[in-house]
């Protein structure tokens, strides 16, 4: 039945492109050299035997997941030291061979637990602490969120009490609701967290702040006296993983345990604070910067798989009698498909430029400079819910434009949505963090009304909202960018005006916001749009790469903006800017620009360069043998071990023999 080889279309896609993917991938991953190593550090992994032995996910229960996670990330975590790899991406890029689709148990060790400390401690602290941490002998994770709040952290429950006899702080847990509950790893696999509890010294509340606890022995892994804690339980995604619990009965710990970089409690408990008062925020704030691309990856995954896949399949003659077409051809699957490519690449761009912005801010705050932090904020909690938000979605539309194999773990793509969407929740729900751009909107908008400057990404503020656009037939990327930048403008001006009316009219402000969050968070999401879509147009345009690529890459480019735009609607035309015409001209723009994509479509999947391996979708495959793949897949199934399984003879044979006895009667009658 095998019919080896690339399967014929998908060979002829990549024949008739033009562009060579080789340029875009070198594009995207910063230059030939860095895709020489990324391929090396991945074959590394995918050859090593412990990785490829490891059991297909699917197929494992809960806690065979959890085990066979733990064992490829920790061998992972130990060949990356052999190998003396440093740099974060390219630890990266062979954790990510290494287990494809396991979620790292000592991820959040990694992720913000070293970085906290590296960020948040004292000199002293880093040298007692950060070389157990790379050692593994502390493991740790972020507590941060309990069962009764996670968004609002200044009602967190859990308290730190200072003991300045005993020089300690004793964390308590003094309700049902201020139990941890959702951290990482918590449950099962750290023995140290960071938590985050009410500072209380000489009777006063000083608001959350952050104290090392180590929550089980370091020998014999067992929980320490006081502390109780363990697993929440299967979830939507991140199976293979330990969200835990915890609950504190008096627990003391040194003083020395405060996280004292910037704030300080003295030997006889004497408060002192830092300049900025969201310091000790920081730490999400490095994970929501890292989630555009992360995110963006994901669907970009989910991309290669539809999309090659697509042109696989063929479904239903076009003309009667005539050949079956591939899926892709029909103009309703690009209107699917290929919005969803141009997304993952908006986000692997705006995840870029966030990157590089959240260092750029961070060395000027390493430095003592805090100005840039609210526009650090801002756009990180922006650009983190946006792009969640666009990228879910667009996963959910490539599961279901594979029709029937689509919603087989066997494509792959289920996996990679179960462990997307999280992405809209943890590290602050979107709506919530919506609501964060927004009050720096709002702000923006005063200091404009104030005859202030404002920074460079919300200039486009200053300029008037009396006009009408520069479209025309020629659909230009000038005039779109402008369309986004009128659209973020009016709408944060409405919902100013809306909040400013009711203050006079004698609200308070609370009232008014309150009574406004819904045109609030319109104005924060074409805020972050406005954002995505000309950071994507700088970032083509400054792409070093020959004609035909950049080429193709635009087209991508213009479809995102051009399809924002018609999705939006109401909000691009409800004050006239766009008229009638120009709706046409864009609509037809977007027909026009799928037709151009397509013949590119599998190339610029290709140019996202992941090994099979670590796709692992029958659907994504690089051959295309899709077939085949998924009645291997099918075949590997536990189910089909046996012929007949037990349950046949214990539950179904009885209830026939029952069956079969009641009716016996009835047939003789
Ligand atoms: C791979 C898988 C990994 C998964 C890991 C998941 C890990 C986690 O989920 S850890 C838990 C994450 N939890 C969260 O993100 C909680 C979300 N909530 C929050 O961040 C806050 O409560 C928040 C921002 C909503 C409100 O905070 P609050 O202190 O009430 O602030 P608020 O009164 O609204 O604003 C006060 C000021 O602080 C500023 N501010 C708020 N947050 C920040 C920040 N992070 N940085 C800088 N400034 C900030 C505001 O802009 C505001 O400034 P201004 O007064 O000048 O306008
Ligand atoms: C997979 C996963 C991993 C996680 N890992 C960690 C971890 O390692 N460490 C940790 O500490 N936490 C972790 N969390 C917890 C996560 O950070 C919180 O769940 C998240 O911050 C949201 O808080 P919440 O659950 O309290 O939601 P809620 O705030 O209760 O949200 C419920 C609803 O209320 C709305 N809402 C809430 N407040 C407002 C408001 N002010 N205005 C308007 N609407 C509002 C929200 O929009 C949402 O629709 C994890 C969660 C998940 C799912």
């Amino acid at each position: 039945m095998a019919t080896g080889g690339v399967n014929a279309d998908l060979a002829k896609e990549r024949e008739r492109a033009t562009f060579d993917s080789e340029q875009l991938t070198n594009f995207l991953y910063r230059g030939p050299e860095k895709v020489r190593r990324k391929r090396y550090l991945q074959n590394l992994a995918i050859q090593d035997p412990v990785f490829k032995k490891a059991p297909l996910w699917a197929f494992l229960n809960r806690e065979q997941q959890y085990a066979t996670a733990l064992k490829k990330h920790l061998h992972a975590y130990r060949r990356i030291q052999e190998l003396g790899i440093t740099e974060p991406v390219e630890k990266f890029y062979y954790r990510e061979a290494a287990a494809p689709h396991e979620n790292s148990p000592i991820g959040l060790h990694e992720s913000m637990f070293i970085p906290t400390i590296e960020k948040q401690a004292t000199e002293e602290q880093k040298r007692k602490w950060l070389p157990l941490c790379h050692s593994l002998k502390m493991i740790g994770t972020y507590a941060q969120t309990e069962l009764g709040h996670g968004t609002f952290i200044r009602g967190l429950e859990t308290t730190a009490t200072y003991d300045p006899v005993a020089k300690e702080f004793i964390l308590s847990t003094p309700k049902l609701t201020a139990m941890k509950y959702w951290p990482g790893n918590l449950g099962k696999t750290t023995n140290h967290c960071l938590v985050m509890a009410q500072l209380i010294t000489k009777g006063k509340n000083h608001g959350i702040h952050m104290f090392m606890l180590q929550t089980r022995d370091m020998e014999t892994h067992q929980p320490l006296p006081g502390i109780e804690l363990g697993d929440i339980g299967p979830k939507f995604g991140f199976f293979d993983n330990d969200n835990g619990y915890m609950i504190l009965k008096d627990v003391r710990i040194p003083r020395e345990n405060m996280f004292m970089r910037y704030y300080k409690v003295l030997e006889d408990g004497t408060y002192v604070t830092p300049p900025g008062d969201r310091l000790n925020y920081l730490s999400m704030v490095l994970l929501r910067s890292a989630i555009t691309s992360m995110i963006g990856q994901h669907l970009s995954q989910a991309c290669i798989i539809a999309i090659r896949y697509s042109a696989v399949r063929r479904q239903t003659e076009i003309s009667p009698g005539g050949e079956e077409a591939q899926v892709l051809d029909y103009q309703t699957q690009q209107y699917k498909l290929f919005p969803a490519l141009a997304t993952s690449y908006a986000m692997l761009m705006a995840g870029r430029f966030m990157y590089d912005f959240y260092l750029k801010t961070t060395a000027q705050i390493e430095k003592g400079d805090l100005g840039t932090m609210p526009q650090l904020h801002a756009l990180s909690a922006g650009l983190k819910a946006f792009s969640t938000w666009e990228c879910t979605a667009a996963i959910e539309v490539c599961r279901m434009s594979c029709g029937g194999h689509g919603y087989s773990h066997a494509s792959g793509i289920p996996k990679i949505y179960v462990d997307a969407t999280p992405g809209c929740t943890y590290e602050g729900e979107n709506t919530v963090m919506m609501l964060q751009v927004a009050r720096f909107l709002m702000k923006m908008y005063t200091n404009l009304q104030k005859g202030q400057e404002l920074p460079s990404f919300v200039q486009y503020m200053t300029k008037s909202l009396d006009t009408k656009s520069c479209m025309k037939e020629e659909v230009a990327p000038k005039c779109l960018v402008m369309a986004y930048e009128h659209r973020a403008s009016r709408l944060i001006k409405a919902a100013a005006d809306a909040i400013q009316a009711m203050v006079m009219s004698g609200s308070s402000p609370q009232e008014a916001w309150n009574k406004n969050t819904v045109p609030l968070t319109w104005a924060a999401l074409a805020f972050c749009h406005m954002f995505v879509v000309k950071n994507f147009f700088e970032m083509v345009e400054d792409a070093k790469m020959d004609g035909q690529t950049k080429a193709a890459f635009m087209a991508l480019c213009k479809l995102y903006a051009v399809n924002g735009v018609i999705t939006h609607l109401g909000e691009f035309i409800q004050d006239g800017y766009l008229n009638n015409q120009q709706v046409q001209y864009i609509q037809k723009s977007l027909l026009d620009l799928l037709a151009e994509i397509r013949p590119n479509a599998v190339a610029l999947v290709d140019a996202f360069d992941y090994p099979d391996a670590i796709l692992q979708s029958c659907l994504g495959r690089y051959d295309g043998q899709v077939y085949q793949a998924l009645y291997d897949f099918a075949k590997s199934s536990p189910l089909n071990e046996k012929e007949v399984l037990d349950s046949f003879f214990d539950y179904v044979k009885p209830v026939q023999q029952e069956l079969e006895a009641m009716n016996q009667p009835m047939a003789r009658l």
